[in-house]
């Protein structure tokens, strides 16, 4: 199955019993644009109690699913926002879970989703955990923001010009130091009230068209920015280059809502995988 949550795109490998040898090498294959299915992740679809993982295994009482999410190179990833609302789309329309709100399990911890048979998916993010300022160079300029944790590493800068005109061809160089876990580099720029542009630069896949953990830690850095540390509640607009996803920021957690679509089924041919 593919599919995407504002064009952060997704091959869906249902794997209930845990059968799946899914290899770094078999993720980054499936993930390649023009020898693949191409994507920039994989999300595994498996029972917390099947998923030989010891997180999964110890969340398997609270959520029946566990959301095994690689990266387009392969590595695993703590969290991600846009493919946990489009898992729990698949989930819906498989008949696997009920519409309403349910838990996932992630590497992140439980993930409270809520969605309707047909729309929108929302996502219970967690409280983002601020971590100071940070700073990277992309392209030769450096970026000055705010390091953010979603369970995934964050950096969110804002930038002084429209986000169309950066450079995000390459990755950007950072303090390993600061980062030994590398990072997601979010450039933004505010367009109007509670409203901002953003590109990303994701670990592990490269530039994508969304990034749902970087536009929470997109609007954390922008509320900071406008009104400093203690920055009100508030709901954020946040577009990408693949659409708009809004954030609910209440002061508690953060709230990530946008479109999550199932585009394709299929069958991998077992020849092409050897
Ligand atoms: N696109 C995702 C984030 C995926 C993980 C990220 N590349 C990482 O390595 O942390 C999202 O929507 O949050």
């Amino acid at each position: 199955m593919k599919g995407h949550g504002t064009e952060n795109d997704f091959v869906i490998l249902p794997d209930p019993e845990g059968s799946l040898d899914l290899t770094p090498a078999v993720v980054a294959a499936l993930c390649d644009r023009r020898a693949g299915i191409g994507a920039d992740g994989v999300l595994r679809v498996v029972r917390a109690k099947a998923a030989h993982d010891p997180t999964a295994e110890a969340l398997s009482g609270e959520a029946e699913w566990f959301m095994d999410y690689r990266n387009a190179d392969g590595g695993v990833a703590e969290m991600c926002g846009n493919g946990v609302r489009v898992f729990a789309r698949y989930l819906v329309d498989a008949g696997l879970a009920a519409p309403g709100e349910f838990a996932v399990a992630t590497r992140g911890g439980l993930k409270r989703v809520t969605l309707g048979p047909s729309g929108d998916v929302s996502v219970d993010m967690g409280p983002p955990v601020v971590q100071g300022e940070g700073r990277a160079t992309l392209a030769g300029e450096e970026h000055t923001g705010l390091r953010v944790s979603m369970g995934n590493p964050h950096l969110a800068c804002p930038v002084d010009r429209p986000v169309r005109e950066l450079d995000l061809s390459r990755g950007p160089d950072f303090d390993t130091a600061v980062f030994p876990e590398g990072v997601n580099l979010e450039l933004f720029r505010p367009v109007g009230d509670h409203h901002v542009e953003m590109r990303v630069f994701e670990r592990g896949s490269g530039e994508t068209r969304s990034c749902g953990t970087g536009a929470v830690a997109t609007a954390v850095a922008a509320a900071v920015a406008a009104a400093g540390p203690s920055a009100p509640p508030g709901e954020w607009l946040v577009d990408v280059p693949g659409g708009r996803v809004t954030v609910v920021l209440d002061g508690r957690t953060s709230h990530l809502r946008g479109p999550a679509v199932l585009v394709a089924d299929g069958e991998i041919r077992a020849s092409w995988l050897r």
